[in-house]
């Protein structure tokens, strides 16, 4: 058995991922991590769930609050239960086990880092743009660090902060990040890889003729046909419109419907340099939320 074991109610204080266990930053060991990522995403059609998993780790952020790591941000709390038992992020606890190898090999990696750096390792391999992480971020040593649970956002309604429309609540839920609208848009263009599946967060069908035989694990509504390629198809999918096999969440047709989103919607739409682009800007951004650096950051070619 693996000497780390994935939280679930089991997890103690004496576990020794706890207290003063804090991983030193490796350059050499972060090389290594990045290609075992890019050899699990060879063997399993993965890239999806862990791009979700690092925007849940990053996406809790308060910046407003200044205490580490209660600030919530990429901080590698989604790895403690309670964390990964919140309602926002169930299924993901199949994205800390798939990574589990990787984080029992290397010491000179970070939680925190493993997260980002397999979701922007995912995005490159699925044929998006290179995004240019630094690397070093602390960890939250113990449970007690982690965010309270409703800080990421809703699919639809109701919304849990009163929202009446899609668009108000994202921007309470990214405002609270220091994002801005264009960034929302931009960040949301990840749905371009994925799925939604009803027995995780109760949205999508069960299968559609685009998930039905997988890749791997079947079943689930995608954004977009081609759901294992990062490119900006999800505007064009949520733009038109047309095909009731592709999901479209309340927060997804809001890029279209509110006045200020849209711009930007229809840019990225009909351009995709320019949602690349932004798109890397923003991820570079989401990745750094909340991180307190264990080391000055370091940045691997
Ligand atoms: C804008 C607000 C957002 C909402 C309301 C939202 C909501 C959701 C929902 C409901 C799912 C389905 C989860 C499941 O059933 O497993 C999902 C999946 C996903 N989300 Fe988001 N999300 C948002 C923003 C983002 C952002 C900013 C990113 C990354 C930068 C992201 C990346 C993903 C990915 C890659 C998946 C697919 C996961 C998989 O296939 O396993 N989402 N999202």
């Amino acid at each position: 058995m693996s000497k780390l074991e994935y939280p679930d109610e089991t997890f103690t204080e004496k576990d020794p991922r706890i207290g003063g266990n804090a991983r030193k930053t490796d350059k050499a060991a972060l090389k290594q991590a990045r290609e075992d990522l890019l050899k699990l995403y060879e063997c399993k059609p993965c890239q999806p769930i862990a791009v979700r998993l690092a925007w849940h780790d990053s996406g809790t952020y308060n910046k407003d609050k200044t205490e580490f790591p209660k600030r919530g941000g990429a901080n590698g709390s989604i790895r403690f239960y309670p964390e990964i038992k919140h309602g926002a992020n169930a299924g993901l606890v199949a994205a800390l086990e798939l990574l589990k190898d990787i984080a029992d090999k290397y010491d000179g990696v970070s939680y925190a880092d493993l997260f980002q750096m397999a979701s922007a390792v995912a995005i490159e391999s699925a044929g998006g743009p290179k995004i240019p992480l630094r690397y070093g971020r602390k960890d939250a040593a113990a449970p007690e660090g982690c965010a309270p649970e409703g800080n990421l956002p809703a699919g639809g309604p109701p919304y849990p902060d009163g929202s009446p429309k899609a668009g108000d609540h994202l921007r309470k839920i990214f405002y609270r990040m220091g994002f801005n609208d264009q960034e929302i848009v931009a960040l949301s263009g990840a749905h371009t890889i994925g799925r939604a599946k009803p027995t995780r967060s109760g949205f999508g069908k069960e299968n559609t003729m685009y998930t039905i035989n997988g890749p791997g694990n079947p079943g689930g509504s995608s954004w977009t046909k081609d759901w294992l390629k990062f490119d900006n198809s999800y505007f064009k999918a949520v733009k038109k419109q047309d095909d009731s096999e592709l999901l479209v969440l309340d927060t997804d047709n809001a890029l279209f419907v509110d006045e200020d989103f849209r711009p930007f919607a229809e840019k990225y739409a009909a351009d995709e340099k320019a949602f690349f682009s932004d798109y890397v800007k923003a991820h570079l951004k989401l990745s750094e939320l909340g991180v307190e650096w264990e080391t000055a950051p370091i940045t691997l070619d």
